[in-house]
């Protein structure tokens, strides 16, 4: 349905650009025919995967011969506020379906005419085979009264996500009264450890801060080991990669650099930006990252065993690497197909959300009679 309607989802689409304002963000709302191409995949993959809806995850007898087991079963109805990004639109309706949920989709107002066309093809297409169109509903109207007022259909609504950033996601905690998975920003971290191949911290550096810069999983700031930082700075700063590099003092005494200041290390830039730290060691890495990291992603550059295992088991993000970039943080990377969010707080999901972290379970129990003394 999606590639037979590329001219009009590019028109849709269109009249978006033609209001938007010209910033690092625009990326992310534009579709033409590749990107159409790429979510048509994307949903392919996604109805490619097996459906768990009804699998028994464990069951077990007790004593008494009750079988008891553990059922995947749907939310029920997801809502999701989320950025000017269209292709969430397609993703997280796509999730919602193939595991058994329905949807009220309320995307950034930047995004609306592109939204509405996906959505109308997507209600088609459901139609097509038979399945009500009503599974996936839009919230038309794009004021931001109408998110506010999502965050209380409590009679409706089985679960909300919001997935945007700390504006969104402050109002949601303030004024939500149904159940939310918060998704967050990412303030992404790479380590170069004092034993990290260099070449391949670079490499991995370079990805994960200019692949798609305005994207949560990008890196934003790069932390290095002192006994390396020489090499490593140079060589970064030789690259002329167009990166402005914001640097604490002692990379200012090693590189030409903005000096960066306190909120420089909190700050998700979404542009071609890196603020840069210096260590003394694995401890002082770790405790800065948890410091000043919105629990994401991060990776360790090392090739010594015992510092990947500290990283992996300190760092307390939704996602920690050894030897990759953070540009990984996705449910199609990770095999889901997609993600309807990044979930970084730790119930019910965390990381990539695909269609496991869409589902709960029942207990279902098998007796023949018995009753309780
Ligand atoms: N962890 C994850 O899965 C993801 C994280 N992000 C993070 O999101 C951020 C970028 O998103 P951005 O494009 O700025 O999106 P915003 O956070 O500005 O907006 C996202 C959605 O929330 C709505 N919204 C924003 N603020 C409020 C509010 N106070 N009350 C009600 N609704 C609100 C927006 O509506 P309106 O259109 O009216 O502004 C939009 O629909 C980055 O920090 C990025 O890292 C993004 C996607 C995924
Ligand atoms: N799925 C994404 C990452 C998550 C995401 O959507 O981030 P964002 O662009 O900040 O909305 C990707 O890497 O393509």
């Amino acid at each position: 349905m999606l590639e037979k309607n590329i001219d009009s989802i590019v028109s849709a689409n269109a009249k978006d650009l033609a209001k938007a304002a010209n910033n690092p963000m625009l990326d992310r709302l534009i579709l033409n025919e590749e990107r159409i191409i790429a979510i048509a995949d994307a949903t392919r993959k996604i109805i490619d995967l097996p459906d768990i809806l009804g699998n028994i995850d464990k069951m077990w007898q007790r004593p008494n011969g009750l079988k008891i087991g553990q059922q995947r079963v749907p939310l029920g109805l997801v809502g999701i506020i989320y950025e000017a990004r269209p292709n969430v639109t397609v993703d997280a309706a796509v999730l919602c379906i193939k595991s058994g949920n329905a949807c009220l989709l309320r995307g950034g107002s930047d995004a609306i005419y592109s939204n509405l066309e996906l959505v109308r093809l997507m209600r088609l297409a459901l139609k097509s085979v038979g399945l009500p169109a009503e599974a996936i509903e839009i919230i038309s109207d794009p004021s931001r009264e109408s998110a506010t007022q999502m965050m209380k259909l409590n009679q409706y609504l089985d679960v909300l996500i919001p997935r945007g950033g700390a504006g969104l996601i402050k109002s949601v905690v303030q004024n939500a009264t149904v159940p939310v998975i918060e998704t967050g920003s990412g303030n992404c971290h790479i380590y170069i450890d004092e034993y990290a191949d260099l070449e391949m911290g670079l490499d991995i550096l370079f990805n994960a801060k200019t692949q798609r810069p305005s994207v949560c999983n990008a890196c934003e700031s790069l932390v290095v080991h002192s006994k390396v930082a020489n090499e490593f700075l140079t060589q970064l700063a030789e690259q002329n990669t167009g990166i402005e590099l914001r640097g604490d003092e002692r990379t200012q005494a090693i590189i030409p650099c903005t000096p960066a200041t306190d909120e420089d290390f909190y700050e998700e830039y979404n542009d071609l930006i890196l603020s840069i730290k210096i260590v003394d060691g694995l401890d002082e890495a770790i405790d800065h990252i948890n410091e000043h990291s919105t629990k994401h992603s991060e990776s360790i550059v090392t090739k010594d065993y015992k510092n990947s295992q500290k990283f992996l088991q300190r760092i307390n993000s939704a996602v920690v690497y050894i030897n990759a970039s953070t540009r990984f943080t996705d449910g199609y990377e990770f095999g889901f197909g997609a993600e309807i969010g990044i979930s970084t707080q730790k119930l019910h999901a965390r990381g990539p959300m695909g269609i496991e972290a869409l589902t709960t379970t029942k207990y279902i129990v098998y007796g023949n009679g018995q009753i309780r003394k």
